[in-house]
């Protein structure tokens, strides 16, 4: 058990010597400047920006954040990027709110790297004219295809400074490439910093999941009054009666929904009998309703970024309505242009009921 449940990190005085000569150099380059935090899980990447922003506040510079963290979110809502504007001092990267945020749909970036870069520049290009010094917070995934998004965030957004926690070496073979463009600190991952477990990892991500959707209500939303993406079933064209007819008698299904698109059909079914199907699901996709309930999406506004998160809760295809349980406003709910689908389902209470695959939806 986690003893602060909401969050891993906090304002420090304990701060080792060499994060002043990062801070001292940043404190003396030209403005605006961009910076990125880089490290593994648990290397004290949130302290860090923690400590950097409130030194940074102290000394009158206008500060942005850009918490790109979606495996372990402080500024709320989870599964999106966020862009927020400290304007006092603060003990904890939680306590501030987000000015923009942007729809990842995850917290594990791994089949979203296009939502996890794009956000990210969107969000640092949205903060340029309006702070002096830009600070990007990011993931702990750096080996694997993890290290190739780090490097892609490097070129996309090309930051004045980037400040690497390393235990040893890690982060060294991603960031050679950029050493002779951009000022680089490696700098010691503190000896003491915690390591948390994946069950703490989750339990502090199922506190601000339930903080966040603590007095929401249900909405429920025509498929006609607003755009739905980031699924399959509601791209290209509704399917005709006859097609539809055709497809319930050849499988023994009773369709809810079913589209057309580029030739291919996605379909949301349930079985009226129990028997072997031969389908091709490249041409031929099906799914039970149930793959929805629960999931988050997101709520999106006309300029792209998120408004909020939404739990979905039932497809209504009869009525053709989704109901959606959500904290925004009902005034907010106005400017809602699109609703995004996302890859994870969890409940009110904050429990993640689990990821969905991409292709899957
Ligand atoms: N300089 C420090 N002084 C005291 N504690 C620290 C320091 N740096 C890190 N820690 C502790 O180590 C733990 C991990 O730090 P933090 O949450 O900042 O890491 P992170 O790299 O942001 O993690 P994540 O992988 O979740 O993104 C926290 O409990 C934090 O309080």
């Amino acid at each position: 058990m986690v003893d602060n449940m909401i969050s891993k990190a906090y304002y420090t005085t304990e701060i080792p010597e060499d994060r002043f000569e990062a801070l001292s150099c940043i404190k003396d380059s030209q403005k605006p400047l961009k910076i990125i935090l880089l490290g593994g899980v648990d290397s004290g990447k949130t302290t860090l920006a923690t400590f950097l922003a409130n030194e940074l506040l102290n000394l009158g510079f206008k500060v942005a954040i850009v918490d790109s963290d979606v495996g372990q979110k402080s500024i709320l809502p989870p599964a999106t990027i966020s862009l927020a504007f400290p304007e006092t001092n603060f003990n904890n990267l939680y306590e501030i709110k987000p000015y923009k945020s942007y729809f990842v749909g995850s917290t594990a970036p791994i089949q979203f790297f296009g939502e996890m870069i794009t956000g990210t520049k969107l969000l640092c290009d949205y903060a340029e004219d309006k702070a002096d010094i830009i600070i990007v917070d990011t993931t702990g995934l750096i080996s694997g295809s993890g290290a190739d998004l780090k490097r892609m965030k490097i070129e996309m957004i090309k930051p004045d400074i980037i400040i690497a926690l390393e235990k040893r070496n890690e982060l060294k073979s991603i960031l050679k490439p950029f050493e002779n463009k951009i000022r680089v600190f490696y700098l010691k991952v503190y000896e003491n910093a915690k390591s948390f477990s994946r069950e703490e990892r989750k339990e502090i991500r199922a506190e601000k999941w339930k903080e966040y959707f603590k007095n929401s209500k249900i909405y429920n939303i025509g498929f006609n009054d607003v755009v739905i993406g980031g699924t399959k079933v509601f791209q290209g064209e509704k399917i005709l009666e006859d097609e539809k007819y055709l497809l319930e008698s050849l499988f023994k299904w009773k369709i809810l929904y079913g589209s057309k698109c580029d030739g291919r059909y996605t379909i949301v079914k349930r079985d009226l009998v129990n028997m072997p199907r031969q389908i091709d699901k490249n041409i031929l996709y099906y799914i039970e309703p149930e793959r929805f309930n629960n999931l988050i999406v997101g709520l999106i506004d006309e300029d792209s970024f998120c408004i909020g998160l939404g739990i979905l809760k039932t497809i209504d295809f009869e009525n053709e309505t989704l109901e959606i349980l959500t904290p925004i406003s009902e005034e907010d709910i106005k400017n809602i242009r699109e609703i995004r689908f996302g890859r994870i389902r969890v409940d009110e209470n904050g429990e993640e009921l689990g990821l969905l695959d991409r292709d899957s939806i």
